[in-house]
């Protein structure tokens, strides 16, 4: 198994470090996993005048899945657009058509108190978010700032979606929501947008080929509200791009913390892309304070989607399960006035509890 591990910027490092380590230990298990870093985001800029530098983009390409940490660096956002760390991350999901973007929110039990919900609120949650990747107001065309005949400035970005776009997300979510509890919620802004009319519409057409799987729609501004409301009501929710991007980072709440949440990003061949939600966190980069679960999480869905290895990714989900409860606590997650411990201290708790 080819595994091309990119650990770009800020606390991308430090996090990717633990959830390598995590791989090796499971090679114990006669699982052989052949791993190439790469340099990508600032550190692609960096090292070779690009985000994402030709070598890195021929390394995941050679590679059956991909290991992400995280890109983003305050200290180039005066770049041209393009140069930007940012596209590094956004040039990967669009280059491999990496459109079906899993993000689960648990609550775990131990959690339960660093949740920003009360406690029967959020204990035993467990919802997935899908959110299609590869399309919306983040790629649409055109886009750009001009300027107007009176002389100011005007910036403009298109929200589009096509039918096979909307169709092929939507078909990933029922299949999702059928091997879960058979709901499905779809998250639109169709009130307002044509773009999110044409998306219930198709979401509609592909939910009668799904005749078991129970289909509600919800606003965005409603469903922002309902996550905090009433969080369990949901199983599976698939939303486009952008929503799908604010509300996940909504949902990291409600189990405590953005540190939390692993994400799968597939396309139609299981290839995947394997990141925390979460970004480069420069405010805590270089301490060895960032909670690396959420990544280490990530390789346990690597292993579940595209490398068919259940087992060993159970072992991973079961691992940090342990160190919850044997206590071990970030400081993202830690109740005030208790003990933390630090990246490399988690990581280890996880290879002892491995
Ligand atoms: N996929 C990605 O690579 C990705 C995702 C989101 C943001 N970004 C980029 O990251 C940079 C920082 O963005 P931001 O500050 O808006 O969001 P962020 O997710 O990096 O950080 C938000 C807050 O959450 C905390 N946090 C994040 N991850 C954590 C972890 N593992 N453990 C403990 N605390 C954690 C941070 O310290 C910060 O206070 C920006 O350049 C942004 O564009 C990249
Ligand atoms: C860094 C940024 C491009 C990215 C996004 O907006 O998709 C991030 O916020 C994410 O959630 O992965
Ligand atoms: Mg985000």
């Amino acid at each position: 198994m080819k595994i091309a591990v990119l650990a770009g910027d800020g606390i991308g490092p430090e996090i990717t470090a633990e959830a390598v380590r995590v791989l090796k230990a499971l090679t114990s298990d006669g699982l052989h996993f052949e791993l190439e870093e790469a340099p990508v985001g600032g550190a692609g800029y960096r090292a070779s005048g690009h985000p994402l530098p030709e070598a890195t983009l021929k390394l995941v390409k050679g590679a059956d899945a991909i290991l992400f940490g995280a890109v983003g660096d305050f200290s180039l956002d005066t770049l041209p657009r393009e140069l930007r760390p940012e596209q590094a991350i956004l040039g990967l999901r669009k280059e491999l058509n990496l459109f079906a973007n899993f993000r689960p929110a648990l609550v775990y039990p131990e959690l339960v108190h660093a949740s920003t919900l009360k406690p029967e609120v959020v204990t035993g949650l467990d919802i997935m978010i899908v959110r299609e990747l590869t399309g919306d107001i983040y790629f649409g065309q055109p886009r750009g700032i001009h300027t107007l005949p009176n002389g100011e400035r005007e910036g403009f970005d298109t929200m589009r979606y096509s039918e096979s776009e909307i169709r092929r997300v939507a078909c990933v979510a029922f299949d999702a929501a059928r091997k879960r509890n058979r709901r499905l919620c779809s998250v639109d802004k169709a009130n307002v947008l044509d773009t999110m009319q044409l998306w219930r519409e198709v979401v509609i057409e592909v939910a009668k080929d799904y005749p078991d799987v129970e289909l509600s729609h919800q606003y965005v501004d409603n469903a922002a509200m309902q996550l905090l409301k009433n969080p369990k009501q949901f199983d599976v929710i698939v939303t486009g791009n952008m929503f799908g991007d604010i509300l996940s980072d909504e949902a990291s709440m409600l189990t405590g913390s953005i540190g939390m949440l692993p994400s799968a990003s597939l396309n139609e061949r299981n290839f995947g892309l394997y990141e925390p939600i979460h970004g480069s966190a420069p405010d805590i980069a270089g301490k060895g304070v960032a909670n690396p679960l959420a990544t280490i999480l990530s390789v346990a869905m690597m292993l579940r989607y595209t490398f068919n290895q259940g087992e060993a990714a159970d072992r991973i989900e079961s691992a940090v399960k342990k160190v919850l409860a044997q206590g071990f606590r970030t400081g993202d997650i830690a109740e005030t006035g208790k003990l933390t411990v630090g990246t490399r201290e988690m990581g280890d708790a996880v290879m002892a509890a491995l």
